[in-house]
Parts: structure tokens; sequence; C-alpha cells
């Protein structure tokens, strides 16, 4: 029977899992995926031929790690998924691990690949943490099945130097690794390779503001097919604001916070394993963005025509002023010559009335977007225009971005043989 690949990606608030065939494109055979981790309940979402299935769940599922055991369960458990009825079924299983630091490219885990990753994982407490845990469960639980792992940071690598080095200590900065590494990098190589196909141009030639705006959001300017500068920096936290985090403030702010910003605090306990974040991190990464202004991590309650408070007007309002922001300066940035300003992530692609704001507030850019368009929202390609006037640059695009496609799809194009530094 022919092997399949699996795709995982454990994001801040969602763990998504595809299966996939090992042609070239891979052809998705079953999607799962639990979202609202941290606005329970969480939902469950299967799907798998013509077949969708949405329901709330009333197990918790807090961490990561659980949600993709569940998941992983619910999948070979399923007996209408023949292609998938036991793990030895898979070929590869391909992790979204977002801080990559110095690795240029996907890396199949080993002891000493895992080791590296393990050490520098405190650079994104949000994501790296769960994501090897799962990586650890699979080594453990499915030791014959090759596991690769494949990086936010790695898009990121043709930064120039005077956008990735922070005016520090330089001495300090090289010993510690600090520096821009930038994220969703996965994500922004999907969107260019669809995009530049959708506008019919090399991706070499393609120019692009392109935001992936979900729990974790940020925005990317690339010029030529390549990242010249990104909102996040050495970790996710930088840049926009998120469901949870702060994105950029004063870094003075923290310390009229708390008193103790450097107190070390359990970050939960994973198959006893402990992880410590200081007080600082957590409060910037855990207690702040839309959800400590509203209540609410669902950007879906905030972003409505009437706002049920003045917090959801306000929290709206500075994700809008915050991504503004970084549309001028990317224009800027780009010499004004951009292809495209594309919409992607799961606030991107479902929000019609922030793409509208954004939009609106960037015209004098030359952005317009057709309203009714936009009202409908992405269709069932990758790519759906909603520029006013289609064909015209600077075009206003929604990206349906896939990560776990991507690292599929890179999969079966190498077929990864050993690590890669
Ligand atoms: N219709 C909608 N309008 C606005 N936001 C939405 C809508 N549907 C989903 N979202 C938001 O998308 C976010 C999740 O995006 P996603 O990219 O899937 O997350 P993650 O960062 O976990 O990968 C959540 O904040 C959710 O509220
Ligand atoms: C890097 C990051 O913030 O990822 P996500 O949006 O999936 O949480
Ligand atoms: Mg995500």
């Amino acid at each position: 029977m022919p092997k399949s690949i699996l795709s995982v990606n454990a994001g801040s608030s969602s763990v998504k899992l595809t299966f996939y065939t090992t042609d070239n494109p891979p052809k998705e055979i079953a999607n799962a995926s639990v979202s609202g981790l941290t606005a329970p309940p969480p939902v469950l979402k299967y799907s798998r031929g013509g077949e969708k299935h949405k329901e709330k769940l009333n197990v918790e599922l807090k961490h990561p790690p659980d949600a993709f055991k569940f998941l992983l369960k619910r999948c070979i458990s399923d007996p209408q998924l023949s292609e998938v009825a036991s793990a030895e079924d898979l070929e590869y299983i391909c992790h979204r691990v977002v801080h990559g630091g110095d690795y240029a490219g996907a890396v199949v885990i080993t002891d000493d690949t895992y080791g590296h990753l393990k050490d520098m994982e405190e650079l994104a407490p949000l994501h790296n943490f769960s994501a090897l845990e799962i990586v650890r469960v699979c080594k453990k639980e499915l030791p014959h099945i090759k596991s690769v792992t494949f990086f936010d940071t790695t898009f990121h690598r043709t930064l120039p130097d005077y956008i990735k080095t922070y005016p520090l200590d330089p001495r300090i900065s090289r010993e510690k690794g600090l520096r821009k590494y930038g994220f969703h990098g996965i994500s922004y190589s999907f969107i260019l390779r669809s995009v530049s196909e959708f506008l019919g141009k090399p991706a070499e030639k393609t120019n692009l503001i392109t935001m992936h705006i979900g729990s974790g959001a940020s925005i990317c300017a690339i010029k030529d097919g390549k990242s010249l500068d990104t909102s996040m920096g050495l970790t996710p936290l930088a840049g926009l604001p998120g469901a949870t985090r702060s994105g950029s403030v004063d870094p003075s702010l923290i310390f009229h916070v708390t008193e103790e910003p450097g107190k070390l605090i359990s970050a939960g306990e994973q198959e006893g394993q402990h992880r410590n974040i200081t007080m600082a991190e957590a409060i910037l990464n855990k207690s702040a963005g839309w959800k400590v202004l509203t209540g609410t991590a669902n950007f879906a309650e905030i972003a409505v025509e009437n706002p049920p408070t003045q917090n959801h007007k306000l929290a709206f309002d500075i994700i809008v002023d915050r991504i503004l922001g970084y549309i001028g300066s990317y224009f800027v940035k780009l010499g004004g010559r951009v292809d495209a300003l594309v919409f992607a992530g799961g606030v991107g692609e479902n929000s019609a009335l922030l793409r509208k704001r954004l939009v609106e507030e960037s015209q004098c850019l030359g952005f317009a977007i057709d309203e009714s368009a936009n009202d409908k929202g992405p269709a069932k390609e990758s790519v759906t225009e909603i520029s006013k006037e289609p064909g015209k640059n600077p075009r206003v695009l929604i990206c349906q971005t896939d990560e776990q496609f991507e690292m599929a799809h890179r999969c079966v194009c190498s077929k990864l043989e050993k690590a890669s530094i």
C-alpha cells in the first residue's frame, strides 16, 4: 500500500494535522484540527473526501501536544480513513517548528538535531516547547517514521544585515545569536509561490507586502522573491499584537508592569518535563493582545460593524493602526514597486471588515478594494483577487495559506534523506 505523509502545524491557538499522498504535488487525504486552545471550548474540524464535520469538544485540551494526541487517535481510529489505518502507513511526519535558529533548511530529527532545537526553545516560548514535545511523542511512539522539522525562520535568511542586526553590543549578539529571525516563513513561502503563479510572474521577480494575521500576526516585505523585512524579531513577540501577545512596546514598559520581570514561573508541565519562563515573557506573550483588552481571543467577535464594547472597538483600531504602520514602511522600503498586498492567516482570510478598513486607509498608496468580492471572501482556489480594478497594480489579494501543504510539498520534492544545517 502506498505510504502517506502527515503534516503537523502546532500554532499558538491551534493544532492542525493533514494527511497527504506522496504524489508530487501531494494530494490531501484528510484534515483534522483543534482550534480555540486559548479560548475554550476547543473546536474540532475534521474533513475527509467530501465530508466535513465540526464540533465543540467537551474534553480539556489546554496544550498543543494533548490536542495532537487527541487528533492522531481520532484519525487512526476512523474506519473510513483506510489510507492511514495505522501509524506504520506513514512515510514522513513533517513538523512546523517556528524557531530554527541558524538552520538553513529542514532537518531530519536525530538525537543531535533534537538536542540542538531543545537548546534554543526559549526563543519561541509559545511554540517550540509544544512543537518539540509533539516531535518527542512521535519519536517515542512511532520510532520507525522519519520526522522532519521545517522552520518559520528559514524563509527570512535573506534579511539584510542592516535589518536583522539589533544596535546592541555585537559580541553579546554574536555569542547569543541575538538578531531578527522572523517567523511565519513556511506560510510566506506558500504565499509567494501561489501568488507569483497567480500573477504569472517568476517568484524571483515578485514584490509583495504580505500579511499573516492569525492568533500570531506578522507582515513581510518580499522583494524579488526574497524576504527583505518582517515584523517579528528574535522571537515571535515583536511587531504586531496578537491574540495574547503585546507585539512591540517600549522595552522599558515591562519594568513598570511587574516588579519581578525576571522571576521564573512555570509555563506548564508535559510528560514530566517542566518549562519555566520569566514573568516578563509570560505577561507579554500570554496576558496581552486583543484578549486582555476585550476578554475574547476570537477576533471574529472583535471585527464587527457594531462592537459590543468600547474596548472591542479600541482593540480593532489598535490592530488597524499597527498594520498600517508596517504597510506604509514596507511600501517605502520596496520603493513603491509592489505587485500586491496579500491577506492570509485565520484573521486575514476571514475578516472582510479588517481587509476593508486597511485597504481604505492605505488608498493613498494606490490600493483599492471591490467591496462585493471582499465580502464574498476567498474562493476555492488558493488566491482570490479583491482589487477594485482586477489586473491593475498594486493588486489586493487573499491567499488561503497552507503551512501543512507547504511542508508535505517540500518533502516530496526533495526526498529528504539527511539532516542539513
Ligand atoms: N470570521 C473571522 N473573522 C475574524 N477572525 C477570525 C474569523 N475566523 C477565525 N478568525 C480568527 O483567526 C485566528 C486563528 O487564526 P490561525 O491563523 O488559524 O491561528 P494560529 O495562530 O493558531 O495558527 C483566531 O484569532 C480566530 O479568532
Ligand atoms: C510564529 C507564530 O506566531 O505562529 P502562529 O501564528 O501559528 O501562532
Ligand atoms: Mg498559524
